[in-house]
């Protein structure tokens, strides 16, 4: 079908337009005829093109075309190919330029001719349904029966049946937001249903109705008995980030599989209908256009979750457990002098320092990154292996998952104004976090920062204090940690490290991109209205690919000495990878594949920068509330 207008466009201003082109052309014509008076160089001849019949008659065209448009969105002409015809004759006789052979050129073409042909056939269709005749023995009840007739396409119907709990009637269990019924808005949940396609539903099995619509082609006719009392449905649209897998096709409990919406973890589900207090209807943020689907609700999938968090054998959060590692172990098994330890680990922290220093010196201004300690990393991977259960360690993190399978989420469009958002990045020990955090940073140093650490630990002699780290007490850091302003801790070597929101605050309020890492158990500890962390999971390439890129890799130890990666560890870190994904998936905003150590940096960047420029989906209660967690 043609359409009368381009959106947007007011039919009052188009008009307007059309006659000033008309009237324009007048004016001209009669300004013209004052000047040629005048004898002014050329006019007469633009005078004569003016007049000349061939534009005339292009002019006629347009105003033909604007008319034709201007009439109402149904079929302009009766025939398009009439008003083809009409153009053709009126180009008769007008001085053939090659603009008006190309015309008649182009309505000519059997192309246009089969289109306009084919706007002619659709448009004199009628497309309403017709309706079969009413039957003849129509019962005295009739008025409360409501017929009602869809034209199946290839699309299901969106509708569910159930049999009646008291009254054993099949019904109208639910009507798919989106779908075909819905659309219709003739079918309601609560419907009774007496006839399919002229076959009474009495002492049917709803399987049997399913059938029988199954086996049913082009229109389909229900009669039924409205419900009574038809639910108000006042829904206000929700966006929500799941927190669990859910596949429809593996949960006995849904009423109808085939009606079930699939999600991952971390997916965004727009809910359209919740209804039902156990099944919500909801679609993927990323297929808006689509039929809704069934989801169980809020409640009845942290039900679902919580037979299968106590069904489950406990998966500690396990993450590299390599023969480095092992190797630290047995190390402190063998009691390693103290004395030594410390020396070594003094040497290795002043080269470490000369190589940062080195590194961040080229602008001429000499910049200190903190963060990359070896101690702060070894006491990182020390805890990921202490075994313990992971709610010991972090109520707020995979519990909350249980308690809360979906999140409600806003899109987040960060003012220029306001501080940055915090960049964390986690991965599986030995995946390159701190060696792409460095990089990253070594950039820009005066634009992405680190936070600096908290520890318990003496300074020493080279050191400063809140440039390595924070030199505090025991006591204080003990304080700091019950009041929850800590991101992460740890214990290595007697004493403690940690990294706190003050510390990362500092950054972000000096203008600055705060870039931490921090083991996956802290995500919830830094997602606040307040950090408003954005997550970057590093993943580790497949192994092929590993064996290949960290060839000449190296692996900080509890040594003196650099150790090459060895098979064992590439596997572990995989393994790793797997379990973060699983536990923590929901929590990524982005997810970078670590193969090419430049490629990964450049993703890196861009991902920082996404964060901050880029409409976001972020948690409701960091933009809603005030009283945020
Ligand atoms: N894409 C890569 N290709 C080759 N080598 C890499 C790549 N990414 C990192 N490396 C190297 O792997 C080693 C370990 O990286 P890095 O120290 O960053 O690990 P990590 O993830 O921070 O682990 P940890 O926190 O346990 O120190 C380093 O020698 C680093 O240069």
């Amino acid at each position: 079908m043609i359409h009368s207008e381009k959106q947007g466009e007011s039919p009052r201003r188009k008009e307007k337009m059309e006659m000033l082109a008309v009237h324009g052309q007048e004016t001209v014509l009669q300004e013209l005829s004052l000047f040629c008076k005048r004898d002014v160089n050329g006019v007469g001849v633009l005078y004569d093109l003016l007049r000349s019949p061939w534009l005339q008659a292009l002019l006629k065209v347009y105003e033909c075309l604007h008319q034709s448009i201007r009439k109402k969105p149904v079929p302009v002409t009766p025939q398009a190919r009439a008003l083809s015809r009409e153009v053709v004759e009126l180009l008769r006789g007008v001085p053939q330029s090659t603009e008006i052979r190309e015309l008649r050129r182009l309505l000519r073409n059997p192309n246009l001719k089969a289109l306009l042909s084919a706007h002619d056939t659709v448009a004199q269709k009628d497309f309403e349904p017709i309706l079969p005749p009413l039957p003849d023995n129509i019962p005295e009840n009739e008025e409360a029966m409501r017929i009602v007739c869809l034209v199946k396409n290839k699309q299901p119907l969106g509708a569910t049946i159930k049999r009646h709990e008291i009254t054993g009637d099949i019904v109208v269990a639910r009507v798919i937001h989106g779908g075909l019924a819905d659309r219709s808005g003739l079918l309601y949940a609560g419907d009774k249903l007496v006839e399919v396609n002229g076959v009474s539903v009495e002492g049917l099995e709803p399987e049997q109705v399913i059938h029988i619509l199954t086996l049913s082609q082009g229109t389909i006719m229900f009669k039924l008995i409205p419900v009574s009392d038809r639910p108000v449905s006042n829904q206000t649209t929700l966006y929500v980030r799941a927190m669990a897998d859910y596949w429809p096709l593996q949960d006995p409990a849904i009423p109808c599989a085939d009606a079930g919406l699939p999600f991952k973890k971390g997916e965004i589900l727009q809910i359209v209908d919740q209804n039902d207090v156990l099944w919500w209807q909801a679609r993927q943020v990323s297929d808006l256009s689509a039929c809704a689907g069934l989801i169980p609700s809020n409640h009845l999938l942290k039900r679902k979750q919580r037979e299968f968090w106590w069904s489950q054998p406990f998966q500690p959060h396990v993450c590299l457990k390599s023969t480095i590692l092992s190797t630290v172990e047995e190390e402190d098994d063998m009691q390693i002098d103290e004395k030594c330890v410390e020396t070594d680990e003094e040497t290795f922290e002043s080269e470490e320092l000369k190589e940062e220093e080195e590194e961040f010196s080229g602008s001429g201004q000499r910049v200190f990154i903190a963060g990359f300690r070896r101690s702060m990393r070894l006491c990182r991977r020390k805890s990921q292996n202490t075994q313990q259960p992971c709610y010991a360690r972090c109520p707020s993190s995979c519990c909350s998952a249980a308690a809360a399978p979906y999140e409600e989420v806003v899109r987040y469009q960060r003012h220029p104004t306001d501080r940055n958002r915090l960049i964390v990045l986690v991965g599986p020990s030995g995946v390159g976090v701190n060696e792409l955090r460095r990089r990253l940073i070594g950039m820009n140093p005066h634009h992405f920062q680190s936070a600096v650490p908290h520890t318990t630990r003496a300074q020493k002699s080279y050191e400063e204090n809140g440039r390595e780290y924070h030199y505090v007490s025991k006591e204080t850091f003990e304080n700091m940690v019950y009041s929850h302003r800590m991101l992460e801790h740890g214990e290595y070597k007697g004493h403690l490290y940690g990294t706190t929101v003050d510390a990362v605050r500092t950054v972000l309020d000096e203008g600055k991109i705060c870039i931490v890492d921090l083991e996956p158990q802290g995500i919830q500890m830094a997602r606040t209205h307040d950090l408003k962390a954005y997550i970057i999971f590093i993943k580790p390439p497949s192994m092929s690919c590993m064996r290949q890129s960290r060839k000449n890799a190296r692996v900080i130890t509890d040594y003196y000495v650099n150790m090459k990666f060895k098979e064992e560890d590439l596997q572990e870190m995989e393994d790793c990878a797997k379990k973060m994904e699983a536990q923590f998936g929901q929590f990524f905003d982005q997810v970078i594949v670590n193969d090419n150590l430049q490629e990964a940096c450049v993703q890196l960047l861009s991902a920082v920068h996404q964060a901050q420029d880029d409409p976001q989906w972020v948690p409701a209660t960091w933009i809603c509330s005030d009283t945020q967690p």
